[in-house]
């Protein structure tokens, strides 16, 4: 599919002399949800000022639907909405007032209709004659939404959406999301919430110390990198583990009762054929057992360390 942002090389260097992007290349795709996973300081945020053209890049190129980010600035920034971590924005203005604005700043001809359908499917419609700095912090949040929805975007940026934010609201960004994505609005989301990603994303990258050391559809990495865990309820309860099961990854609980045992879905072989054979053998009995997939949150720590 045609990409409608594409980083090639991507650095920046602070003028504090700190690297904070070290040669990202990236493609997010029409029409996708991305979502940008990584650490405190890894880069997430430089990464998205730099496609917004917030920040100035050090070296590489970015393009967006088509537009370099520097040498056709308009062109590119008219096409994106962002929505940053925090609200700077005149704060005695009325919510309709700078909402309307922002568009404005866009280019775009004034369209109360477009206006009024971004403030009610944020909840914000009621207050739309309110100052905003009588406006409560998750009401802040909608407005910084809105402001990034008025000029009709065709890409949207969240930056940590829902960092501190009510079960509500948070509910309400999701399906703000998903049905800016049923429209064709690209989306790409940082986020410090693994959930978050689990639940939205198309494709998931990780970056780490300004490196991306990872892009995937969701559902292959957490088909590829996941491990799974299988639980064996026992029927009588197990003091020690038999020598004869030494050579597998296994645990038991502290009351005796459960066996757990821990393998590669990659792997040629998971071992659980020759485990099963070995119980039975030793004589232990089990009554259930189950299977859990690592979530995307196991995943994401072991991909970060395994980078260090
Ligand atoms: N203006 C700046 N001058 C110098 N260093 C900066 C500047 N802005 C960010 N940095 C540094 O660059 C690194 C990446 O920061 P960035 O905000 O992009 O990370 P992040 O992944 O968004 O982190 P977080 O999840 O905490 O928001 C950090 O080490 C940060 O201290």
């Amino acid at each position: 599919m045609q990409p409608i942002i594409s980083v090639s090389n991507l650095s920046k260097t602070y003028e504090t002399g700190f690297q904070a992007l070290k040669g990202v290349d990236l493609e997010v795709r029409k029409g996708e949800i991305f979502a940008l996973l990584g650490p405190n300081g890894a880069g997430k945020t430089t990464l998205i000022s730099v496609i917004c053209g917030l920040v100035n890049r050090s070296g590489g190129q970015v393009t967006v639907d088509g537009h370099d980010i520097l040498t056709d600035y308009r062109a590119a920034r008219a096409l994106i909405g962002l929505v940053p971590q925090e609200l700077t924005t005149d704060a005695f203005e009325t919510v309709w007032a700078t909402v309307s604005f922002t568009r404005g700043l866009f280019g775009k001809p004034a369209d109360p209709a477009h206006i009024e359908k971004v403030l009610r499917g944020l909840s914000l419609w009621d207050k739309r004659d309110e100052k905003i700095v009588t406006l409560s912090g998750g009401m802040k949040r909608r407005l910084l939404i809105a402001k990034a929805l008025s000029h009709e975007p065709r890409i949207l940026f969240l930056d940590e959406p829902t960092a501190g934010v009510d079960v509500e609201l948070r509910r309400d960004m999701w399906e703000m999301v998903r049905g800016l994505k049923s429209s064709g609005v690209t989306i790409i989301l940082t986020t410090h919430y693994i959930e978050e990603a689990e639940e939205m994303a198309d494709r998931v990258g990780v970056i780490s110390e300004g490196r991306i050391i990872l892009v995937e559809e969701k559902a292959e990495l957490m088909r590829k990198l996941g491990r799974k865990q299988l639980t064996l309820q026992l029927k009588d309860p197990l003091d020690a583990l038999p020598d004869s099961l030494g050579g597998h990854d296994l645990t038991v609980s502290d009351d005796g009762l459960a066996l757990t045992y821990d393998y590669d879905t990659r792997a040629d072989r998971t071992g659980i054929t020759r485990l099963l054979r070995q119980l039975d053998e030793a004589g232990i009995r089990f009554t259930d057992l189950d299977t859990r997939q690592s979530t995307l949150e196991e995943i994401f720590v072991d991909l970060v360390r395994n980078d260090r």
